[in-house]
Formats: structure tokens, sequence, C-alpha cells
């Protein structure tokens, strides 16, 4: 379970990207966080596994305060929380493979990892989670020849490799088309469910969170402005966490890339018959 008390963060620049965050976020459920640009999404899933240093409040990961911890002890309790990135964040002249082993780097070591030999276990445990995520015969695949749906599969892997109690996953399809998105997506929320996993989603799409998502919370300038199922995100909620302005810009945009889309789909049936 994790839970964040009072968390709040102002950067040295004087923007205060956080405001007193409290929220309890129990095992397995996944939670998508949504809000406009510069709401403090990205910060408040660094905050956590303290990329970004808060600047006050708890960030309780089971009875641990992960706020309070010096840096040899964050590093050791930081293999308990998983992350998943927007660019993947591979490194590409590695194997599939040896890309999903890499999350097994907190535990093995150093001599090990430098020798890239990890232990029977571990990569046993990493072609079963290959075989999970659908890559199973691209384990020898160096990272750079997978399509952008493929590689976000391997992080997907790599940050279960770790075995974490948490998960934390910043846009994981803003640079994906929205049927690879909605694969994405569903591939998440099935590992999840199948671990007991919970999980943090920085989610731009709305539609897509409400499609996915079990509970959503709303940020507006670093304060949560909605926490809530997903049926319940009205066009009055996404008023106050967007603005009425954006909002109404986010849908005129989503109609417009429908329209395009349904566009190219009639010129290819022209083009096929
Ligand atoms: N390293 C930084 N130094 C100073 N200010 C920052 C820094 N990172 C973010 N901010 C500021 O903190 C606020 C929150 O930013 P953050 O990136 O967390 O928002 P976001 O909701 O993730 O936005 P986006 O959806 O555009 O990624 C913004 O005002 C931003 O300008």
């Amino acid at each position: 379970m994790l839970k964040l008390e009072g968390l709040s963060k102002t950067y040295k620049t004087g923007d205060a990207a956080l405001s007193d965050v409290t929220l309890t976020i129990p095992k397995g459920q996944i939670v998508g966080l949504i809000g406009p640009s510069g709401a403090g999404k990205s910060t408040l899933i660094r905050c956590i596994n303290r990329l970004v240093e808060p600047t006050a409040g708890k960030v309780l990961l089971g009875d641990i305060n992960l706020a309070r911890l010096g840096k040899t002890e964050l590093r050791r309790q930081r293999r308990r929380i998983g992350m998943i990135f927007q660019e993947y964040a591979l490194v590409e002249r590695l194997t599939v493979m040896e890309n999903v082993l890499s999350g097994r780097l907190g535990y093995v070591p150093f001599w090990r990892s430098f020798l890239r030999r990890y232990p029977g276990r571990d990569v046993q445990q990493a072609y079963r989670l290959l075989d999970r995520v659908g890559l199973m015969h691209q384990a020898d695949k160096r990272a750079d020849a997978l399509s952008g749906g493929q590689r976000q599969r391997v992080g997907i892997a790599r940050a279960l490799a770790q075995e974490p109690e948490l998960l934390l996953v910043d846009e994981p399809t803003a640079s994906l088309d929205p049927k690879t998105s909605r694969q994405i997506m569903r591939l998440l929320t099935e590992v999840c469910a199948e671990r007991d996993l919970p999980a943090i989603v920085n989610i731009h799409d709305v539609p897509l969170a409400q499609q996915f998502m079990q509970r959503i919370i709303g940020l507006r300038a670093g304060s949560v402005v909605f926490d809530g199922a997903p049926s319940e995100l009205t066009e009055s909620v996404l008023t106050t966490i967007y603005g009425a302005e954006d909002w109404h810009a986010m849908r005129r945009g989503d109609e417009e890339q429908s329209e395009a889309e349904a566009d190219a789909r009639d010129r290819m049936a022209a083009l096929a018959e």
C-alpha cells in the first residue's frame, strides 16, 4: 500500500508544483493521474521514488517513509518500485533479454551485472515475462530493432523483473498510435491485476484513462481537485480539472483526430476496391 501525506514540492525557481497532496493507494489498484500541462503529474510521480526531492510530506510504502531515507537505504528501497517511461528508456544496443534482465540490477552483485551473468532463476523469470508480454520470439533481437509497442512491452517486462510492490508509469502511450496504446494499457492493467500490484499512471488521454483505470485522480496547479471512479468524470468535473477553454480545445482536438482517421480509412477502403 502507498500512502502520501501532505506531499509538497516547491522547485528552487519558486514554482509550487505540488501542494499538500494526501492520498492512499491500496494493493492492486490502478490509478490514472490526469490534469493539464504543468499541473504537477510528473512531479508527483517523481517525488514518490525521489527522482525529485519532496519539500515536505511523507511517502509511505508499507511502513517505510521513503521521503526520510538516506542514500544507501533509498537505493535499496527503490527496488520495490518499478518505473515505466514514455520513451521506454531501453538500452538500444542490448538485446531484449538483456534489457529485461537489467530489471534485476538492483539485486545482483556488481560483478555479475558487469559480466552480464545473471542467476539462472533470473533468466528463467525473464523468459516467463517475455512470454507474458508476447515477445518470447524476440528475446535475442536488439532493442533498436523493435517497434514502439514492442519496446514498451520490454519496458513493462523489465519493470516486472524487479518484482516491484508499486509501479510508477509516466505517459506510457504518449509515443504510440491509438490501437497500440489500447493494447499496452490492456497489458498493463492485466499484469497489475495478476500480481495485485498497485500502479500510478500519468496519462494525458482522458478517454483511455476512463476505459482502463479503476480510479482517477485529477490534479490542477499542484492540488488534487478530483478523486473518484472513471464514471464520475463528468463534463463539469473535467472543466474543474482542465478549465473550460482547455477542456473544450482538447475535445475539439479529439474530434478532429477522429474525423481525420475516418477520412484516412475511407480513402484506404476506396483504394482497396
Ligand atoms: N526541474 C524543474 N525546475 C523548476 N520548475 C519545474 C521543474 N519541473 C517542473 N517544474 C514546474 O513545476 C510545475 C509542474 O510540472 P510537472 O512537469 O510536474 O507538470 P505535469 O503535470 O507533469 O506537466 P506535463 O503534462 O506538461 O508533463 C510546472 O509549473 C513546471 O514548470
